[in-house]
């Protein structure tokens, strides 16, 4: 058997589609504003594909740039100006931030109602207690490609492979929220292998190349694949080697095309909400 794959450039694309509608009969433009301090160049593509979409959406967007050596504590000025200003309703500071930085006290800067990547404490607080609040763009991403590839979450056992406070932990509150059954695995988890084979969905985030083998999938899973790794060769895999995971599962998700594109749409999604929020608008429909 071979997997239906789960085409997340084109989720994405009808996402950013419902998006610019909702964007233009806003009547202003929702502003986003991205802080990205040295060259880390797992941010260089997403910041790119970030910035087209944007404008494309109809958001006031910019990136901007500062250098490698930037301090602290001028980060932490830049980002009291954005929550100052009150044209941006969106801030994402670029993560990994050089050694100097803190990075979870520049988090902790950012208003929460401006915190559109949903990593504030705040944000984190109000999922895990099912609040509303600004949720995380990846694990946000997956919801709606599993909703769109219609894939049963209720009562389904999940399990989700990572435990970072940007996917994984996320990943497993919205799972929950959703009534799913979750489980979060890790690197110290005994025979994970066994544990992935017990999932209906297995959601894959680790950040290590083709490490869930095709025998870890069991018949008929769904297969989300978050992970963007950059090999050698300069080629492009997720952390499932699909061509095997394919012969199993149900459905799976490629790399790229797959949750990437959602995560930056997600990005959008976020940028309106808050800028809806926010301004207090009341939307029709
Ligand atoms: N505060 C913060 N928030 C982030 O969300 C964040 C970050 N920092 N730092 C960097 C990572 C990386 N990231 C990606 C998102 C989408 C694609 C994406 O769209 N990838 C496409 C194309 C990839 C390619 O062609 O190279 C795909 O998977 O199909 C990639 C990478 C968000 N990140």
């Amino acid at each position: 058997m071979s997997a239906r794959i789960i085409d997340g450039k084109a989720v994405a694309e009808a996402l950013r589609g419902r998006l610019a509608e909702r964007v233009s009969a806003l009547g202003f433009r929702p502003g986003l504003r991205v802080v990205r301090v040295g060259e880390d160049p797992a941010s260089g593509v997403y910041v790119r594909n970030k910035d087209r979409a944007a404008l494309k959406a109809g958001l006031d967007s910019a990136t901007i740039q500062l250098p490698e050596a930037t301090g602290e504590a001028e980060l932490l000025d830049l980002v009291a100006k954005l929550n100052a200003d009150p044209a941006v309703d969106g801030i994402l500071v670029q993560l990994p931030l050089p050694r100097q930085i803190e990075a979870v006290k520049v988090l902790a800067a950012i208003d929460p109602a401006k915190d559109v990547d949903g990593f504030h404490a705040m944000n984190a607080g109000m999922l895990a207690t099912g609040q509303r609040g600004l949720v995380p763009c990846t694990p946000k991403g997956v919801m709606h490609l599993l909703a769109a590839a219609r894939i049963p979450v209720a009562g389904a056992r999940a399990v989700v492979l990572g435990r970072s406070n940007i996917v994984g932990k996320p990943m497993a509150a919205l799972l929950l929220a959703a009534d799913a059954t979750v489980t979060v695995v890790h690197s110290r988890t005994r025979d994970l292998a066994h544990e992935c084979r017990r999932a209906e969905i297995l959601v894959a985030a680790v950040g290590r190349a083709e490490m869930v083998k095709g025998d870890w999938i069991a018949e008929g899973a769904t297969v989300i694949d978050v992970g963007i790794n950059r090999l050698p060769d300069g080629r492009l895999v997720g952390d499932v080697d699909f061509a095997a995971a394919s012969q199993h599962a149900a459905a799976i998700t490629p790399v790229p095309g797959g949750v990437g594109p959602m995560t930056i749409a997600c990005l959008l999604e976020n940028t309106v909400e808050a800028a809806v929020a926010r301004r207090g608008v009341r939307e029709a429909g």
